[in-house]
Order: C-alpha cells, then structure tokens, then sequence
C-alpha cells in the first residue's frame, strides 16, 4: 500500500502533470521573507497563534481543509481532511520525523545531555525506540505493573471513603490536584521502581512536593518559551532561567533514582523478573546510563499532564451523563471480583468503558495537531506539498466536525462499539495517541492506568459534576482551566 502510493506521486511528476504550487495553496496573505507574520494580532492582523485550538479553528473556517501558514522561510501546511491525513502518514518512512519541543531540545544541548524519544531524530531516535517498545510499548509488558497500580488505587479509593463517616455524600471541589498525585505514584514506580508516598498528603516529603510542582511548572513554561519572542533561543533570559530550574530538578531527581537502580541491579540474578527501569539498564541495547536518564525525565513528564488532562476531561463527561454512567457502572460490576483485583482478562471485559474514553478523546483532542516532516514530496489535492515542509494533521478540528461524525457535540460513546459498525469511524480523523512507528510509547501504560482508577472510582461511587462551565486553556496541549468539581455518592454494594 505504502509502496503503491509513492509510486504514484513519482509518476504523477514525471509525467509532467500540471500540479499546483505550495504558494498556490489557500492561506492568509503571505510577504516575501517575512511570510505571514502581519497577519498575527500582534503585528496588526487578526490571527493569534495562542490558544493554538482556536488558531486551528480560524485557519480551518477561513480557509478551508488544506492551508498554507509560512513564517520566516519556515513552510506549514494544516490539513483538516482524513483522506489527506492518510496520504501524510503513510508517506512518513522508516524514521518518522515530528517537529522538535525547541525549548527541550536547546535545554539537552546546554546541559550536554542526550535527547529523550520525544526530541530525538533519525538513527538516534530509532535506537531509542528499539529498545523502548518491547520494555513499554506492549500490553503484556505494562501489565506488570498491574499490581503495584491496583494496590495504589486501592489505597486512594480508602482515602476517599474516609471522608465520608456515614456513607453520605462529599464534595471535593479540586478533584484534578488529588489525581495528580495519584498519577505521579503511579509513575514513579515505572520511572524509578520506587513509590513516592503520594497519596497520604502527611506522607509527602519536600522532596516530593517540589517534584510535583517541577513537573506541573514543566508543561507551563515550555508553552510560554514556545509563545515569547525566542531570544531565550540566544540568551538565558529570566524566563529561560526559570524553565531551566524546573527542568533541572527533574533532571537531578531522575538521575538519583536511576543511578540507584543502576547500583542494584549490577548485583541482580539475571534470570529474576525485572522491572522496566531493570530492564533499560541491563539490555545492552547501546543504551548509556545518561540516554536512560533522559528517556525516564522525559517518561514522566510526558506523562504527566497529557494523562491528568485526559482523565479530567473524561471524568467530566461521565459525571454529566448519569445514564452512561449507569451502563457503565453495570458493565464493571458484572466483572464480579472478589478482591477487584483488576487482572488483564477484566480489562478486555469493559467495552462500554473503554468506548467512552475514546469519545471523550475524540470531543477533548488535547493536542489540537500531529505533526509530521516527511522525507519526500507528497500531492495533496493536485497541490505540490515539497518535502521537509512541516504537516499538521488537525485532529481538533476533525474529530468534531459534522462532516465526519454524526451529532459532532453529543458524548456518545456507543458510536465506537461493534454493533454500531454500519456506521464506520474513519480512524484518520481521531488519533488521540498518534501515528504509526512514532506514536505514543506510553499508550498502553496510560490507558491501562486510566481504565483502573475510573474501574475503582465508579464501583465505589456515583459521580456528579458540581462544578462551573469548561473553560479552555493552552499550555502545549489544550487543558481545563477550571476546577474538576465532583459530588460522590457512595455506592451501597
Ligand atoms: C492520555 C495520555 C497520553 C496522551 C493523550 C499522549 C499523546 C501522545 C501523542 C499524540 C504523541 C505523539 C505521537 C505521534 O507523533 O504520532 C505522544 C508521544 C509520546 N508520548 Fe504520549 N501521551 C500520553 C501518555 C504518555 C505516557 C504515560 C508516556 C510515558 C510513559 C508518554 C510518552 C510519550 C513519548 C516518549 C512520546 C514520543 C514518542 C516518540 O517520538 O517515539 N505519553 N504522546
């Protein structure tokens, strides 16, 4: 399939097919040199880049579903159609390239650092991504951890039940802070084969209390480096400085678990069941102690906030759709565990669950676009798109568009289930975890994880939302600037 269509853009240039140039493509007005930097709010026009969703959505309603946006020689191309996106992935090759997080990368090149999978490219990145994908990227090898994550949850769920003396009802007004924690347990045992004490807020250290900060300051001030003027590109301005900070306590946190590990695991009997972070250090994938340092900051801040919006986004939607939630709740106590230890088996059981965190993914595509730099020309539309010209695929944009879904704004979740098959999903419009060879490592890991704490938070309690309006906001993905406000009704079972 792959090979059929690179042949056919080889022959359609060959045979001298009257193709469209780039320039041609719909797009604001473009400058020689400057581009279309005056069409920004900040130099006189009426496009703002930041929120980035809302900046899609402009691009889109303007000037429909392929548009050009260049800036100082830089060429992009926005895509809001699924048969184009289709043309975008499969033509993406062997090393898929996705434009870098600047500020990471300059941050790993100061310090001499090597670069995690997120920034690394080519022959670096594909060495990464060998020896990352049997260790992370499989369900078998993340149901590893299902015991050590039942048990924390276990252990959040009883610190929830102690609020409420008398089986009644309670109010937790900033429910999104506590699933932090909860969510940074949960990965530190994969990051560092260590639990942090999270869940008890009288067990947190300084130690652990400033890690949370770090890694919640981490994402907010990327997004403000990405959106200043880049002189933090030239010098360590004050806002560089502080991102520096940030990164560095992580850096440092993770190095000292890691070299720990490290110092254990030399003496280990190699045929004892390892852990992930076991695993890193002692496959001799060409790995240094130093890449593995990288590869596990990076784990943990990538997620981080990508995990806690999801599920915030998804508890939302079930505290507000009490006849889902009904379903739901039904389908998970048919699973009828004695302990509700959840085992792998339990977790192909749950098809309604698993449903409605895909159509909440679909309504909240935290990452408005997935970009991609592909190695050769590709024809879009009978336009010429050059190589290394940076695609991005809008998936806020089409995952809620009527065009491709039925009643584009209703939380629906059987539209995904097998019975519903007449009416196919086109798997190009929604890709919450990306593409191919170079989508998310830490899908499987987040899904497990997330399917688990709603599993036990649902069995317990009946959820309902108390809160105010969404509210939007932007800081490298698009998150809940309000408070995940949510009554518990405890559940008489
Ligand atoms: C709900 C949670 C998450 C969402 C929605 C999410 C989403 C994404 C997306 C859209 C990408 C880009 C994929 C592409 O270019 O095709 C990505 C990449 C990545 N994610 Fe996640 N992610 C989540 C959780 C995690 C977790 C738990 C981890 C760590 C264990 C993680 C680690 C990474 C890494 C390392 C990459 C870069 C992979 C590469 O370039 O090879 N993510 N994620």
């Amino acid at each position: 399939m792959k090979k059929n269509f690179a042949f056919t853009v080889k022959r359609s240039l060959s045979s001298n097919q009257t193709l469209k140039r780039f320039e041609d493509l719909p797009g604001p007005r473009s400058y020689p040199i400057i581009g279309n930097l005056p069409e920004l709010k900040a130099f006189g026009g009426d496009l703002e880049f930041n929120p980035f969703d809302k900046f899609c959505l402009d691009l889109h309603e303007k000037y429909g579903d392929l548009v050009r946006w260049s800036i100082l020689g830089n060429n992009n191309l926005f895509v809001f159609r699924p048969d184009h996106a289709k043309i975008v992935f499969q033509n993406e090759g062997p090393s898929p390239s996705r434009p870098s997080v600047i500020p990471w990368d300059i941050y790993s090149k100061r310090k001499n650092y090597p670069p995690g999978l997120v920034n690394s490219q080519g022959e670096t990145w594909k060495k990464q991504r060998r020896a990352s994908n049997p260790i992370l990227a499989k369900p078998q090898a993340v149901s590893m951890y299902l015991d050590t994550h039942n048990t924390i949850i276990d252990e959040f769920i009883i610190s929830l039940k102690k609020k409420s003396l008398f089986d009644e009802s309670f109010i937790i007004a900033k429910f999104e802070t506590e699933l932090k924690y909860v969510l940074l347990e949960m990965m530190s045992i994969v990051a560092f084969d260590q639990r942090l004490q999270c869940i008890n807020p009288d067990r947190r250290s300084p130690e652990i209390l400033k890690l949370f900060k770090s890694i919640k300051e981490y994402g907010d001030l990327t997004s403000q480096l990405f959106y200043n003027i880049p002189i933090w590109k030239y010098f360590r301005t004050k806002l560089w400085k502080e991102f520096e900070n940030t990164s560095d306590y992580v850096y440092d946190f993770t190095r000292k678990y890691v070299t720990e590990s490290y110092n254990y695991v030399k003496n280990l009997n190699e045929k004892a069941k390892h852990t992930m972070l076991q695993q890193f250090l002692l496959n001799n994938n060409n790995l240094s102690v130093d890449d593995i340092i990288s590869i596990m900051s990076e784990f943990l801040l990538a997620a981080f906030d990508t995990t806690a919006t999801t599920l915030h986004f998804w508890l939302h939607r079930i505290s507000t759709n009490s006849d889902i939630q009904e379903e739901i709740f039904d389908e998970i106590m048919k699973l009828d565990k004695k302990d509700w230890f959840i085992d792998q088996e339990d977790l192909g059981k749950i098809p309604l669950l698993k449903a409605s965190l895909k159509e909440s993914q679909r309504l909240h595509s935290i990452a408005p676009t997935n970009g991609r730099v592909l190695p050769n020309d590709i024809i879009l539309d009978n336009y010429l798109i050059p190589k290394n010209t940076t695609i991005n695929v809008g998936f806020f944009v089409m995952g809620k568009s009527e065009k491709y879904f039925k009643n584009p704004e209703k939380f629906d979740p059987k539209r995904w289930l097998k019975e519903n098959e007449s009416e196919p999903i086109n798997p190009y419009t929604t890709m919450p975890f990306g593409f191919g060879s170079r989508m998310c490592i830490g899908r499987r890991l987040a899904e497990q994880k997330m399917y688990l704490i709603m599993i036990k938070i649902l069995r317990n309690f009946k959820l309902e939302y108390v809160g105010e309006d969404a509210k939007l906001g932007f800081r490298l993905i698009v998150v809940p600037d309000y408070d995940l406000k949510l009554k518990f009704i405890p559940r008489k079972i």
